[in-house]
């Protein structure tokens, strides 16, 4: 299970090492990994390592350490060391051979010409934005250059906690980061400054890092185990049965995406339930076109309700009234699109998940879409504190909020930015629950399911690809996951 970590989780999880007399060695295993990470992508020429003064410089020194102890060329720029092991890796830099320099905007501009990688410990999750002029400028020299960077927990200038990006940051190839990775690196337009992110989880107790973590990021090995298995003897009855409530006049194909990916999901029954007259393209999903929803729903029989429901999708202005009915059946319900509304905050249950895009989000919280984006942690557990229930707050990556916390997924593909996609999702996550899993469980799968078969659809239709070419991967996308959990076995 890897941590998600924001600046106060590493600061805590810093003392926490501290008081146990581990934050040097964890410096160590560090500075270690970032030299590897140096080894392994950029193995010949010259390094330029540029140390601040905080710890992120004490990674740095730690780096050169190794790097020179390896017979590479190794050059040092420094700021002085403020911090107690960032003073004491420069001591045994020096012990062992290594020279350090002051870092100026000459010396840098001298050592970049000279250089065939740098390694950027210059700031970490100590950085305080925005950038001070001084280092605005060395950074805008360094990117500048060209070299390829390989930055040390995070590219510096970027702010550890926010995917959005302030001035400008080193621009790196690689990014070893610490304990876990951190929002920037996880969340666009941040990430693209990171370049290919590693994660070193360095050795630390995995109680104290939950602990200190702000999300998990589960391993695809933590999903496949959550996968149901269905008994020989299952039938259509037993498998699953799930409805689909939506569309309208116009709005008639995203029910029956939802209702098409709730089937390639193992449902054993789909039924669509609409105002509209819905296309009978897909002859294994079951049609019933009623002229007023809400009536026929009022007096339904308990005997006769589905295992679960999607509703929303294409559904129009009734949706929220058809939510306000259909929530207190407190089955499995996922609610997308249309049923994605303030004004049933509060209503959520056990079962039930939200699954807005962005702009849905910023509608349930009155906000702008910006503020979502910029911090989806955050907006993911204000809709879950707000809604009830688990919160799929979509996009790459999704960011899931459940009673217990946060999760961030893994997976996807470019392509997946496309209309119908989150009418599959929802037909997936439906069928999840009606199969018997909890709601955050069902979340969790779902969404890594979908990515998984986006990046199946991906690989045969680029950015071409469209919804129905993600249900039609999901039967690889399972059984590829499954695969995932042997492996491990
Ligand atoms: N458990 C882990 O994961 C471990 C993590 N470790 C590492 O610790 C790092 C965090 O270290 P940290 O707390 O010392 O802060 P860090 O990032 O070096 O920055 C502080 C320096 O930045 C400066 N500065 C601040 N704002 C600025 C600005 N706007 N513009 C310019 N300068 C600015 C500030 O200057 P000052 O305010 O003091 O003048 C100070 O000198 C973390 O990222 C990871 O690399 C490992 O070593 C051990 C295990
Ligand atoms: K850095």
């Amino acid at each position: 299970m890897e941590a998600v970590f924001l600046p106060e989780g590493v600061r805590a999880l810093d003392q926490q090492l501290e008081r146990a007399g581990l934050l040097e060695l964890a410096m160590e295993e560090a500075g270690r990994a970032g030299a590897d990470g140096v080894q392994s992508h950029f193995p010949m020429g010259r390094v330029l390592l540029l140390c601040g003064s905080g710890a992120n410089g004490g990674d740095g020194l730690v780096a050169a350490r190794h790097l020179y102890a390896l017979g590479r060329e190794v050059v040092v720029l420094a700021q002085p060391s403020k911090h107690p092991l960032t003073r004491s890796n420069r001591r045994r830099l020096r012990a062992i051979g290594g020279t350090v320099s002051p870092l100026t905007l000459p010396a840098l501009g001298r050592e970049l010409a000279r250089a065939d990688v740098v390694v950027d410990g210059l700031l970490g999750t100590g950085f305080v934005p925005p950038l001070r002029p001084a280092l605005a400028e060395l950074v805008t020299a360094l990117n500048a250059a060209g070299r390829p960077v390989v930055a040390l927990d995070l590219p510096s200038g970027l702010n550890a906690a926010l995917a959005e990006v302030e001035g400008e940051p080193v621009r790196a190839q690689v990014t070893v980061t610490f304990s876990g990775p951190k929002p920037a690196l996880l969340y666009g337009p941040a990430a693209h400054w990171a370049g290919k992110v590693e994660v070193a989880p360095l050795r630390v107790p995995q109680e104290w890092r939950l602990t200190h973590a702000a999300a998990t990021r589960p391993v695809a090995a933590e999903v496949a185990a959550l996968l149901p298995v269905r008994p020989a003897d299952a039938h259509k009855g037993t498998a699953g049965r799930v409805w689909v409530v939506g569309g309208s006049e116009g709005m008639v194909g995203a029910p029956l995406l939802s209702g098409l990916a709730a089937l390639r999901t193992g449902a054993g029954l789909v039924t669509l339930y609409s105002e509209a007259e819905l296309p009978q393209k897909i002859p294994e999903l079951m049609i019933q076109t009623r002229p007023d929803l809400a009536a026929t729903f009022a007096d339904w029989p308990q005997k006769q309700r589905p295992d679960a429901l999607c509703l929303g999708m294409g559904l129009g202005p009734r949706a929220p009234k058809l939510a306000r009915l259909l929530l207190p059946w407190n089955i499995g319900t996922v609610l997308d699109a249309d049923a994605l509304q303030p004004e049933l905050a509060g209503l959520g249950h056990a079962e039930c998940i939200w699954t807005p895009h962005p702009a849905e989000a910023a509608r349930l919280l009155g906000v702008g879409t910006p503020d979502i984006t910029r911090d989806p942690l955050a907006a993911a557990q204000a809709l879950q504190r707000k809604f009830g229930g688990v919160v799929v707050l979509k996009g790459g990556p999704s960011t899931i909020a459940t009673p217990e916390g946060l999760l961030v997924s893994r997976g996807g593909h470019a392509g997946m930015a496309t209309a119908g996609m989150g009418d599959t999702l929802s037909g997936i996550l439906a069928a999840l629950l009606a199969g018997g899993l909890p709601a955050p469980q069902a979340a969790l799968v779902g969404v890594t399911l979908h990515a998984r078969a986006g990046e199946w659809a991906g690989r045969q239709h680029g950015y071409g690809l469209i919804a129905s070419d993600v249900s039609a991967e999901l039967g690889r996308a399972w059984q590829s996951l499954r695969d995932d959990l042997s492996l491990k076995e």
